[in-house]
């Protein structure tokens, strides 16, 4: 087996410094904090397009949402003075890790070729659209989400399984952030009303509590301008240890 307990321990050493995430988030975005917002060296990903911002795709919603957003991540003080603002964005990859554990339980043409679920396709506006937002002093994070047409579950609208994808993403964001290393270990979501495909949707998560190695995070998926409520959900996330995940057990 072309592996060895050397290779885990430098991933392991690498995401060992994923919950540097909040020292990170607490400096100003810069394109090299951007990078390294997961705690990971720029050579951890495949490529280096950021995701998380606009493309051609995006419509009118998802720019007034991201614009309304984005503009309080730096705010500008008499005489010109620029100093970070409430909110972080988050910068979003289509694979977390290069190099890790190969040989374990990936083999080489499924390590290759992993991309994370969400961005798993280069072809703007086709299916996952988001950016996520970050504020520490109110331990909230947003995403703005523009569903595209191979999300379609019933007819005109998103499948509920793409939107418990992204109420994963924005809960699970929160989660890591506030708390390291997690999983989810319990997802609960009422769907209210059907999604439109093809809208742009808002998605506000909130830490709830802290209990131990257990994160509660409460979060609702609204239409843009909050007026009618899609989902309402509940989530758990437990900490894990990295080690442990890499290693399978
Ligand atoms: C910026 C980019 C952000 C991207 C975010 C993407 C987010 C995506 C997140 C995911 O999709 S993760 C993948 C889906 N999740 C999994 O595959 C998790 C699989 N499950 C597990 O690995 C284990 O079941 C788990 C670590 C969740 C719990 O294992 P254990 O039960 O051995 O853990 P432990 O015994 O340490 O439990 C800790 C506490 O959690 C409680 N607990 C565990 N699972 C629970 C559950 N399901 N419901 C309620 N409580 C639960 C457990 O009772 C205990 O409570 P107490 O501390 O009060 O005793």
């Amino acid at each position: 087996m072309a592996w060895s307990l050397g290779r885990i321990c430098k991933s392991v050493q690498r995401l060992g410094s994923l919950s540097s995430v909040q020292s990170q988030l607490s400096h100003p975005a810069t394109s090299g904090s951007v990078r390294t917002m997961l705690g990971l060296p720029s050579s951890c990903f495949s490529k280096t397009r950021d995701f998380s911002l606009p493309n051609s795709s995006w419509g009118p919603e998802m720019m007034r949402l991201y614009k309304h957003y984005n503009s309080q991540c730096e705010v500008v003080m008499e005489g010109g003075v620029k100093q970070e603002g409430p909110w972080r964005r988050l910068p979003s990859y289509n694979r977390v890790l290069k190099y890790a554990t190969g040989g374990v339980y990936l083999n080489k043409i499924i390590q290759s070729k992993a991309r994370l679920f969400t961005r798993n396709t280069g072809d703007p506006g086709v299916a996952f659209e988001y950016v996520l937002f970050f504020n520490r002093e109110e331990q909230r994070c947003v995403g703005i989400f523009q569903a595209g047409h191979l999300l379609e579950g019933p007819p005109g609208h998103v499948h509920g399984g793409a939107t418990a994808t992204m109420i994963d993403t924005v809960t699970g964001a929160l989660a890591l952030i506030l708390s390291g290393p997690v999983v989810t270990a319990n997802l609960n979501i009422n769907y209210r009303k059907p999604i439109p495909l093809g809208s742009t949707v808002l998605l506000e998560s909130s830490l709830d509590r802290k209990e131990g190695k257990k994160t509660f995070i409460t979060s609702k998926v609204t239409s843009s301008d909050g007026s009618k409520l899609h989902t309402d959900t509940t989530a758990l996330f437990v900490s894990i240890s990295f080690s442990n995940l890499l290693l399978g057990s």
